[in-house]
């Protein structure tokens, strides 16, 4: 048993203290079998949300109705859920309620793939009633009973399994491919939200280019928003290492690039991504729309886009390109270093300074004027130091006059 376990033993313990079962269970008994790093462990207990919360000082009531409790343990949290089967089901979406029940096994049985239906005691000893550890040596994604259940009862399910190809790079079992693909419509009663967070853990994973293929393959792609008629773009994503991408922006701007999307605010708006990732993508495309090749990039380009969305669009072009990304973004930083200034904050003159400077009320002069001394500052005309820019200024404006 490792760190993050240990560091939860206390919980698990004490419910039993008290007369409870209680067990690590979910992701982080999966990831722990794969030596992935782990972020939550989970808890499953027969004890009732109540009991939880009688048991453990510090609690927080998060999803009472779906059974959990967080229970602070040395100041870490723990979502600590009951055991629980979901009952009904209506819309093929979770439900808002779920039934308590007091065995595991009845808990296990309930979830998605049998690799993450796997609990494990505070012994370290795993209950494993549907061969998750076998499903992880052979590296099949397979539902825990008939997948068409698990799909019915919720159809987000379907977008998991080919998320976790991506991350964990495993096949999905021939049969539950083939119930992927019968149901693939039940996504429609799946909100955007849900989709949105499967779907950029999907562009994230090492193994994106096979999820790609998978979603075109079981026709999933049909149901995400804006994807309905982009099928042979998406075939083509499986060709690229998106691995080489590193922030949730820059993948969204490759996927809006190779899919050809003229709209990108309101694609991005169907997706109901937030204002400053949306920002984020349409500052990378629009530094995308200037550089076809490395040597477009110049000062000028640089310091209008920023340095973020440059670096971005760079390792975006180098891939579509089949250069080596790495390299050239690493040169591209270097560039972006060497300029004198990278933003309007780096100035060393603001709008006031020029205010002070010439007397009178403030008025779009004022940012010709910052716009004059960017260009000059840029260009290496005139150094970043105060004084000096005074100085040019003045001396500029007699010349002007001059001439
Ligand atoms: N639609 C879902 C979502 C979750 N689960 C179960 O709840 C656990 C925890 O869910 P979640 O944290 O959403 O997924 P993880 O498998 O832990 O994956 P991740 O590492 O991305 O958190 C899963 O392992 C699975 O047993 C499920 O059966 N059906
Ligand atoms: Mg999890």
């Amino acid at each position: 048993m490792n760190e993050p376990f240990r560091r939860a033993l206390g919980v698990i313990r004490t419910l039993k203290q008290h007369g409870y079962e209680a067990y690590f269970v979910g992701g982080s008994v999966r990831d722990y079998l794969l030596n992935r790093p782990i972020d939550d462990v989970d808890i499953a207990t027969s004890a009732l949300p109540d009991e939880v919360m009688a048991i453990f000082p510090k609690t927080i009531p998060v999803g009472l109705k779906h059974g959990t409790v967080v229970v602070l343990h040395d100041g870490v949290p723990y979502e600590v859920t009951t055991f629980r089967t979901e009952g009904t089901y209506e819309n093929y979406r979770r439900p808002e309620s779920v039934t308590f029940v007091r065995s595991l096994y009845q808990d296990l049985e309930r979830r998605d793939f049998t690799m993450n239906a796997i609990a494990m005691d505070d012994t370290g000893q795993f209950i494993d009633p549907f061969d998750g550890q076998a499903a992880i040596n052979k590296r099949i994604i397979r539902t825990v009973g008939k997948a068409k259940d698990r799909f019915l009862e919720d159809a987000l399910r379907m977008m998991r399994a080919i998320r976790f190809v991506s991350q964990l790079g495993f096949q999905l079992e021939e049969g539950t491919k083939q119930a992927v693909i019968e149901h693939a419509s039940l996504l429609t009663y799946i909100s955007v939200e849900r989709k949105t967070v499967e779907f950029e853990k999907l562009m994230a994973g090492p193994f994106a280019s096979s999820a790609f293929s998978l979603l075109v393959e079981t026709k999933l792609f049909a149901y995400l928003p804006g994807l309905a008629e982009k099928r042979e773009e998406l075939q083509q994503l499986s060709n690229y290492e998106w691995s080489a991408l590193t922030s949730t922006a820059e993948r969204w701007s490759f996927l809006l690039y190779l899919l050809n999307i003229e709209h990108a605010s309101s694609f991005l708006r169907q997706w109901k991504l937030s204002n400053r990732l949306t920002k984020d993508v349409q500052a990378i495309l629009h530094a995308l729309s200037i550089v076809r090749s490395f040597a477009d990039w110049t000062k000028e380009t640089l310091y209008a886009v920023g340095a973020a969305a440059a670096l971005s669009a760079e390792a975006i072009r180098s891939l579509v390109n089949g250069e080596k990304g790495e390299e050239n973004v690493q040169a591209l930083r270097q560039q972006l270093d060497s300029l004198p200034i990278q933003t309007r904050q780096d100035l060393a003159v603001t709008g006031k300074d020029i205010i002070d400077w010439y007397g009178g009320k403030g008025g779009p002069w004022v940012e010709e004027t910052l716009k004059k001394l960017e260009q000059a500052v840029l260009a290496g005309i005139v150094e970043n130091e105060k004084e000096r820019m005074k100085a040019w200024l003045k001396w500029n404006q007699t010349h002007e006059k001059n001439c």
